[in-house]
């Protein structure tokens, strides 16, 4: 019998495709077939990660003369600015009939994992009688608080004045700690029209797929599934999956420069920031001052031109702060063994690879699902410590001494001790959840097992 066939269609977006490349890793380890879509501009993308394996790749034309955007820019890390975010994803639709093609000349598909961002893949999977998961990069966690806070978030509640759920006393929230326009009286415009069309195409879907853990946050994952549907399957972290290391005859200059912190027995705080988060030029210069003064060591992923860096800054900190503008490979530095903390914007992918490769995290949220990953972070799982705002609000503006304190505790102090303990028992569960006999092993065999059974009724 022909193994099962999954097709994954991941958004395009370097946060949304990276963790679609680890799924299908460990669906191929299940024996089945993979095949991914893209658009022509990401295959390299796509064949260069996914080289050592047979995943079958399919790229559909991304549609052409979208306003506003950029003739080739094809994932949202390339788009001049967010606010282009939803034309983009709307202007996806236009590759459904391409897609239902290239669809159709597949031999038969078990089911599909689709973005929860490409809504109208529900209705290409319909039309065909393939059963539709949507993939959310986000947590039961944030899921449930958001999906549960909706009520209160219609009331006149102010922003930092906080509350608590009643499913989940032990947490404190704030309509700040969740993004527009979902935390607005009122929520309207076209970003909320277009969460609105995702949220009723995931809900008809035949299930989520959650690159989490079980173990990490059963309450959420439990509470999920009996309040809302459909299931919410966790079966990460697609991280612990990745590839080894391939050989390669020039190490990248910045693993180099670990590689010479670590022969001096030096640790260093690794600081990036995601690949969508838009810095103003202030928090820019108080990052700079805030690191300057914490006096650690740093490595200093940047999506900014180096003018606005090369102040004397780099000069100043040659000796022990690297700061790096190309694209680097995030879990190479994060296993690096000279990183023992990320001050990250905890991007859930980020939060995750930090998770496998044992590393606590300073938590800087800045938009998105990030603030309740942080929440999570800090106050749920407790493996990090968060960044002090000027004012204390979620949202505030961070001055360089809200870096500079707890940058030094997340690296010398107790509580960055307390935090680096809790990580590496985390950690290690996490990357067992994936292993046979596993919780996420385990719940993906059993989503394998009901779709093959299923469609052999
Ligand atoms: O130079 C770089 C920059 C990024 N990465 C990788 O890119 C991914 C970035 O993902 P993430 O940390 O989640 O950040 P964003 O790209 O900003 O993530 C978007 O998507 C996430 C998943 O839905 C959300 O949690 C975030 O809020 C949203 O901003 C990670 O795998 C990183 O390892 C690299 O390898 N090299």
């Amino acid at each position: 019998m022909a193994s099962p066939r999954v097709v994954l269609f991941p958004f395009m977006s370097k946060g949304h495709i990276i963790p679609i490349f680890d799924l299908a890793r460990l669906l191929l380890r299940s024996g089945i077939s993979v095949t991914v879509f893209t658009t022509p501009a990401s295959r390299p993308f796509f064949s260069d990660s996914l080289s050592n394996t047979n995943v079958n790749i399919v790229d559909i034309p991304f549609p052409q003369n979208i306003e506003g955007i950029p003739v080739g820019v094809e994932s949202t890390d390339k788009l001049p600015s967010m606010s282009l975010f939803v034309p983009f994803a709307s202007a996806t639709k236009s590759m459904k009939p391409n897609f239902e093609q290239a669809l159709a000349s597949l031999s038969p598909v078990t089911f599909m994992i689709t973005d929860s961002f490409l809504p109208w893949t529900l209705d290409s999977a319909n039309k065909l009688g393939i059963p539709r998961f949507a993939y959310y990069g986000m947590t039961t966690f944030s899921l449930s608080l958001m999906r549960s806070s909706s009520d209160l978030l219609r009331t006149e509640l102010s922003d930092d004045e906080v509350f608590t759920l009643p499913d989940f006393p032990w947490i404190k929230l704030t309509r700040n700690d969740f993004d527009s326009p979902f935390r607005e009286r009122e929520p309207k415009g076209p970003f909320f029209d277009f969460a609105m069309e995702e949220a009723m195409a995931t809900s008809k879907s035949y299930g989520l797929i959650v690159n989490s853990i079980y173990e990490l946050e059963s309450v959420y994952v439990d509470h999920f599934n009996s309040k809302f549907s459909p299931k919410a399957w966790c079966v990460g972290p697609f991280c612990a999956a990745t590839a080894p290391l391939q050989q390669r005859l020039e190490k990248p200059s910045y693993i180099n420069w670990l590689d010479g912190m670590l022969e001096q027995g030096k640790q260093v705080l690794y600081v990036a920031f995601g690949t969508q988060a838009e810095l103003s030029s202030e928090q820019f210069k108080e990052i700079k001052i805030g690191l300057e003064k914490s006096e650690v060591n740093f490595l200093w992923v940047v999506r900014k031109s180096i003018d606005e860096v090369d102040d004397g800054f780099e000069n100043r900190v040659k000796n022990r702060g690297l700061v790096v503008t190309e694209w680097v490979d995030q879990r190479e530095i994060l296993n690096h063994g000279s990183v023992q903390g990320f001050l990250s914007h905890c991007g859930w992918n980020s939060v995750v690879e930090s998770i496998c490769a044992k590393v606590p995290i300073l938590a800087w949220p800045m938009m998105a699902d990030q603030h309740l990953n942080a929440r999570m972070v800090v106050e749920e799982i407790k493996i990090g410590l968060k960044v002090e705002t000027r004012d204390g609000s979620v949202r505030g503006f961070v001055k360089c001494e809200g870096l500079e304190k707890p940058i030094r505790e997340l690296m010398e102090g107790d509580k960055g001790k307390e935090a680096r303990k809790k990580v590496n028992e985390i950690g290690e569960a996490a990357i067992n959840a994936i292993k046979e006999g596993g919780s996420s092993w385990q719940t993906l065999n059993d989503l394998i097992l009901e779709l093959t059974t299923r469609r052999n009724v």
